[in-house]
């Protein structure tokens, strides 16, 4: 288990370190498009888990859209101040 904050450390690291098999550095280079179709599809997964596959699948959906969230933002050069200012 790990928290957002302890993603997000260790995706920058993934983004500055390039370690081989990374599929964070597989989807940076991909780019934004490609990030952004993935994190999309997420979000239409935790939707339809939320209507009909229950709590744990949901929570397994939408943590893997925080994810796609995460990716966006470090291809997008975004902090987390950066979107914390609109919270
Ligand atoms: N939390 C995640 C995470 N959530 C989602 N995903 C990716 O998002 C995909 C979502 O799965 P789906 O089932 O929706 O999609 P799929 O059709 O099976 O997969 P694709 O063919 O679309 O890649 C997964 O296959 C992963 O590629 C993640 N990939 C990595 N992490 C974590 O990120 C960290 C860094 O990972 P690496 O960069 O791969 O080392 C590690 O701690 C990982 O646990």
């Amino acid at each position: 288990m790990k928290t957002f904050d302890e993603l997000w450390a260790e995706l920058n690291e993934k983004a500055r370190e390039r370690p081989e098999g990374s599929g964070t550095v597989a989807q940076l280079d991909a780019g934004v498009h490609a990030i952004g179709k993935k994190l999309v599809e997420e979000a239409a997964e935790s939707w339809m888990a939320a209507e009909h596959e229950g709590k744990e699948r949901t929570a397994e959906e939408i943590s893997q859209l925080l994810y796609h969230a995460q990716v966006l933002m470090i291809a997008s050069g975004i902090s987390l101040h950066d979107v914390y200012t609109h919270l």
